[in-house]
């Protein structure tokens, strides 16, 4: 019986029920766990009441040894923008702000999750994912972590680019590399549509192309707050994405997508392209790059580098 747990039932932990609910079939039991137990038990209970009309699946509320057998734990445990201050476009820092708060929660959270389920896929949401999935990694001592690294950035970029192109966002490629975060890096090199390099096809639009793209970039730099803005948590989109990783790992699908793993020759956490499949992260590579871009991914790691040192000073020995 496939077991899905999620740690976080805010509001991006019931979005990624819902959406798991509703691709169905991949899991036969999620677990919801949250510090507010009680949030827990009545996500649980709201959703249950669809599950007749889904594929055959439990939800239930519990504990952390209840998490026994997961084969992927999601972990949205956490503050997020608007809980924890990192609204300010202008601020450079952006969701590494979360850091601190964050990698303490996860210190208190990952131990626990490993105890119960030491053969767990473990996929971290909570922000800012690259650097916490540095500490799960550490943490859980194993290498079956990735987090949800830059595909949602990677969805907004193909979205935008739609727009602009008056095309539907299915058939643009485009993708976001590096951090999820201020430092992210948009491929515009290699973004296209019908086998066109989209910057041939905006040149077509009348507008200037270099404003076509800092409006774009910064559309979805700024995705996140303005969402949370509107809303006060952004969580939808997430939550389709989320469920769509899961289902990779437990079906072995080899999917390749710009999540984020550990990538040995840069030593930290982000996102290239990456082959998800049972297990986690499978392989990863660079894709191509201009000159610029490659900058831009070198600037992202270091500021990633430092990141996860963050992170990890809430371990017991610093490190
Ligand atoms: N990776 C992404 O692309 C992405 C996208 C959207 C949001 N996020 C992040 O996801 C996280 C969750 O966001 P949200 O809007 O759902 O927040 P939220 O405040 O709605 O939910 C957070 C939940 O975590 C629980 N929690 C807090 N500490 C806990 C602990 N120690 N153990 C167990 N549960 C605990 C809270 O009780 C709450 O239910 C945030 O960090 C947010 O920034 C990431």
């Amino acid at each position: 019986m496939v077991k899905v747990g999620v740690v976080g039932v805010g509001a991006v932990g019931a979005a990624t029920v819902l959406s798991l609910i509703e691709r169905g079939g991949m899991c036969r039991e999620i677990v919801l766990v949250d510090l507010d137990s009680r949030r827990a038990a009545g996500v649980a209970a709201d959703m249950r009441y669809a599950t007749p009309l889904a594929p055959t699946v439990e939800v239930r509320a519990g504990g952390y040894d209840d998490l026994a057998g997961a084969a992927v734990v999601i972990i949205t445990a956490g503050l997020n923008e608007k809980s924890g201050g990192a609204t300010d476009r202008s601020d450079p820092e952006g969701r590494r702000r979360l850091i601190g708060a964050n990698a303490e929660i996860y210190a208190g959270i990952v131990p626990r999750v490993v105890a119960a389920a030491p053969e767990a896929v473990l996929m971290v949401v909570t922000d800012p994912p690259d650097p916490l999935a540095v500490l799960t990694r550490r943490l859980a001592g194993h290498d079956r972590v990735f987090s949800t690294g830059t595909l949602i950035d990677s969805l907004r970029f193909r979205v935008h680019l739609a727009d602009r192109l008056k095309v539907r966002p299915r058939d643009v490629q485009a993708m976001v590399v590096g951090e999820h975060g201020t430092s992210e890096v948009l491929l515009w090199s290699s973004a296209s549509a019908g086998g066109t390099p989209v910057l041939d096809l905006l040149a077509r639009c009348g507008e200037p192309v270099d404003l076509i793209r800092r409006e774009i970039e910064d559309d979805i730099r700024f995705a996140n707050i303005t969402i949370i803005e509107g809303t006060g948590a952004s969580q939808y989109g997430i939550g389709v994405v989320s469920a769509l990783l899961v289902e990779a790992v437990l079906r072995d699908e080899r999917a390749v997508l710009p999540v984020a793993a550990y990538y040995p020759p840069y030593e930290t956490t982000l996102s290239l392209v990456s082959v998800l499949g049972a297990g986690g992260v499978q392989q990863m590579f660079e894709p191509a790059m201009s000159e610029d871009e490659r900058a831009g991914l070198e600037r992202s790691v270091v500021a990633l580098r430092e990141a996860a040192e963050r992170a990890l000073a809430v371990l017991p020995d610093g490190a």
